[in-house]
């Protein structure tokens, strides 16, 4: 009778000490915003998506304002190949046609948000979803990319140049968890309304953390972190200030660049810290957080100590040091 109680006792400890593990984590992080950014690539099964969904919920349930921004690039890229569309980047953007752009909208509002606001809502009535277009919350003017010192036409993607994030707050103080497509409205004058740009999320959850003032952005891709010589080497680098990152910047590639560029501009504009991590992980948010190990890449700000195999160091985000 007595010795079940007792294993049970014995295996709940190692439990109960991750729970601790995270308890100054907890304490310091409450009431704060996180915005987390899930990448088309990095939705790899239903399983994966799940549990992305329930640390998210976790997050929120622990005090935190947790905001999602998503992705969609291979999902997009499999619906224009169904209607007989190329697609075609350019300096990691997509190049954006009018039709293009249809499926782009239809894709990330109607499929891939509704998935994730149905799987966050099996936890209650907790998750809305709501693309840039809403509530004015992104707008943009055309973006042109920069290839050898040249300003290339792609099409109907943008530029944020303004975030008003009166309706995430308004959901956030009233404990909901906003997801949001990265589609923008046009700014521009000659768009006499109803145009839409499409924006790289990373680009985008980058913009809406540094105007939420939160204090962390999470980026969950297909690979371990920002490889050091990629594709080389898969040696991750884990942690790295904003300048060390700048140096790096133009030696990325491909979807790295958004996604480093982003981390970049979030760290430089008040975000203390802007992590990017493999989302194939199931629950890479909560072992990031909660164990002291840490995955990924950390991008800190300039004049952060960065101590290396300091495990510590990472679970405390660095900023007390
Ligand atoms: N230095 C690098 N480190 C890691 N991945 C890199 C690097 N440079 C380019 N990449 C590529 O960037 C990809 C991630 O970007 P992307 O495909 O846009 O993902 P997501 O859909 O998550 O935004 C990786 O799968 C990898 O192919
Ligand atoms: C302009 C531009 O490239 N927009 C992206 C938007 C989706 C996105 O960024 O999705 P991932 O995060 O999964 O790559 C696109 O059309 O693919």
């Amino acid at each position: 009778m007595n010795q079940p109680t007792a294993t049970r006792k014995h295996t709940a400890l190692p439990k109960a000490r991750i729970l601790i593990e995270a308890l100054p984590w907890l304490t310091r992080h409450h009431g704060k915003t996180v915005v987390v950014k899930f990448g088309g690539n990095a939705m790899v099964d239903d399983e994966l998506k799940a549990a992305f969904a329930q640390d998210i919920v976790f997050l929120r349930h622990a005090g935190l304002r947790p905001v999602v921004v998503h992705g969609g690039g291979p999902q997009i890229s499999a619906q224009l190949d169904r209607h007989g569309l190329v697609s075609e980047f350019k300096a990691g953007l997509r190049v954006t046609t009018d039709d293009a752009m249809d499926v782009v909208r239809m894709v990330l509002a109607g499929q891939v948000q509704r998935e994730l606001v149905g799987l966050l809502n099996r936890h209650g009535p907790l998750a809305v979803g709501m693309t840039g277009e809403d509530a004015h919350l992104m707008s943009a003017t055309k973006h042109f990319a920069e290839i050898d010192g040249e300003q290339v036409d792609i099409g109907r993607v943008g530029q944020i140049t303004e975030i008003d994030t009166g309706a995430v707050r308004a959901l956030l103080d009233d404990g909901r968890i906003p997801v949001v497509s990265s589609i923008a409205r046009s700014a521009d004058d000659f768009d006499e309304g109803g145009h839409v740009y499409n924006v790289n999320a990373d680009t985008a959850a980058a913009a809406l953390a540094v105007a939420l003032g939160a204090e962390t952005l999470m980026v969950l891709t297909d690979v371990e972190g920002l490889y050091a010589d990629w594709p080389h080497s898969d040696e991750v680098i884990s942690k790295l200030t904003a300048s060390q990152l700048e140096k790096l910047l133009p030696e990325l590639a491909s979807g790295m660049v958004p996604k480093m560029e982003g981390c970049l501009y979030a760290v430089r504009h008040g975000v203390t810290t802007a992590r990017v991590l493999d989302g194939r992980v199931p629950h890479s948010i909560l072992l990031e957080i909660f164990t002291d190990e840490g995955i990924g890449t950390m991008v800190l700000p300039d004049g952060t100590a960065i101590e290396d195999n300091d495990k510590g160091a990472r679970g405390d985000e660095g900023e007390d040091q």
